[in-house]
């Protein structure tokens, strides 16, 4: 009789040292629940003398993958290494050789999770990845168990604490970008490329694993429209709080008449929405669905614990999955026949902000190129801009049809009065 779970973890970064104090710190919380030991057998790193958060014997950690893949003794591989290569391989030599994965890897998850959940499910293999989204949110399990009775119509959600704790402290305290990306860094909460977080590449990888769960589709990376936080300024965000909005980078995953759209943008949301007061690194997503209606999920994003919760609960159903002998029998791969958007059925209300020639009758043109263009405007600001003889325009629309803002903004990008359009956010209603 098997007294003792034995793990292979590859990556003794953030998360792993996490993984390892949680199974250290809570060893007899998991023994209970599981009715066997959870021993980390050997760590795969890069550098085996580098000082490491947690005490660990120098003789469990390895550079050589292959001692704990090809490991007989080793029952399940947490991947909390990152990155596509070799993460991939070692993840796929694993589940041929029979066994359990967890991984927190959502760039893999969201590349390659049909192949690696198709290699899985024939190898009779659970591969569990909740840590991959919105680190200690239970919002991968909230799809696929808890809202499997309904259909979900719109995800929507702050999915990405690396740029959420920028934009906090810009919003709240006016900090400088650069330094407070340093600080997100030194905290853990970036990737190793943190270019993946403020381009918004990090938060789609997540709306990419959420709407392909959420709607049964198989949605791909390259089906995401995708905005990063790198261009928004200072002025944006105070000039949107002065309208009563907070700047978020937010996923966003709709589905109206069977189609669908999934985007992650900087977006200006209501300061009295719930999302609006989501800050530093928390998450939170919101969902909606046809019979439960509205619900919201929020919790600390990144960070070392409140990842590792999750991937260590991802490990606690891996063993009791293996208990019941049912590894690899839970997976339901998308089923829906998957239909796109084209840009004249995406519609929202947007915020633009533009400098034009201060002179007479500029107003008028601008308002009339978007009434030309189908786009009806909610507000109108004009105020003197602080060089040359320009002026700064400031609209929100009503909702609009993105081809018809795209058609206005590069009819607009042509006219002489038109110095700059300086920025044009997506905006979310309480
Ligand atoms: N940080 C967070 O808050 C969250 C992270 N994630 C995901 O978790 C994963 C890990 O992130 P994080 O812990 O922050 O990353 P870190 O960069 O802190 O840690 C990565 C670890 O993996 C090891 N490693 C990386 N590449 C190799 C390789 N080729 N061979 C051997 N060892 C390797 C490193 O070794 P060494 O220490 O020797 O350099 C390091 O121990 C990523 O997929 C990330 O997206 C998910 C949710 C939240
Ligand atoms: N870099 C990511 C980590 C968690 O997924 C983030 O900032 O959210
Ligand atoms: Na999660």
């Amino acid at each position: 009789m098997q007294k003792e779970i034995r793990i292979g973890l590859l990556g003794l970064g953030t998360v792993g040292s996490g993984v390892v104090r949680i199974i250290s710190n809570h060893q007899e919380e998991l023994y209970k629940q599981t009715g066997l030991h959870i021993h980390i057998d050997k760590i795969l790193v890069r550098d085996t003398n580098k000082k490491r958060e947690v005490p660990i014997a120098p003789d469990r950690l390895t550079v050589n993958a292959e001692e704990i893949i090809e490991d007989p003794e080793i029952d399940v591989i947490v991947e909390v290494m990152g990155g596509i290569e070799p993460a991939k391989q070692y993840i796929l030599e694993a589940l041929k050789r029979k066994k359990n994965v967890v991984t927190a890897n959502k760039d893999l998850m969201a590349l390659h999770g049909a192949e690696i959940l198709r290699i899985a499910q024939q190898n009779r293999c659970d591969v569990f990845y909740e840590a991959s989204v919105a680190g200690g949110i239970p919002i991968l399990r909230a799809l696929t168990d808890s809202f499997s009775s309904d259909r979900i119509t719109k995800i929507m959600g702050i999915v990405n604490g690396t740029t959420n704790y920028i934009l906090s402290k810009m919003s709240q305290t006016g900090a400088d970008y650069q330094e407070t990306l340093e600080e997100a860094q030194k905290l853990g909460y970036a990737e190793a490329n943190p270019g993946s977080d403020v381009e918004g590449w990090d938060a789609a990888y997540k709306m990419s694993i959420l709407s392909t769960l959420g709607f049964h589709v198989a949605m791909n990376l390259s089906e995401v429209d995708v905005k990063g936080i790198s261009d928004v300024s200072i002025e944006d965000i105070e000039l949107g709080k002065k309208l009563g909005y907070e700047m978020k980078l937010l996923g966003l995953a709709k589905l109206d008449d069977q189609k669908i759209e999934v985007s992650v943008q900087p977006t200006l949301v209501r300061n009295t929405h719930p999302l609006a007061s989501v800050n530093g690194v928390y998450n939170a997503i919101y969902i909606e669905g046809e019979a439960v209606g509205e619900t919201m999920f929020y919790g600390p994003g990144a960070g070392a614990l409140p990842t590792a919760t999750s991937v260590v609960s991802d490990l606690v159903s891996v063993v009791r999955n293996m208990k019941l002998g049912v590894n690899g029998q839970k997976m339901v791969a998308p089923y829906k026949e998957k239909r796109l958007k084209t840009d004249d059925e995406k519609y929202a209300k947007y915020f633009l902000r533009m400098v034009v020639a201060d002179q007479r009758g500029v107003l008028a043109q601008m308002t009339q190129l978007f009434a030309n263009n189908h786009i009806s405007l909610e507000q109108v600001i004009q105020q003197p801009y602080n060089s040359g003889n320009r002026a700064e325009i400031i609209l929100v629309t009503h909702e609009a049809a993105k081809s018809d803002l795209e058609i206005a903004l590069a009819t607009m990008k042509e006219m002489d009065v038109v110095s700059s359009i300086e920025s044009c956010y997506p905006v979310v209603e309480a």
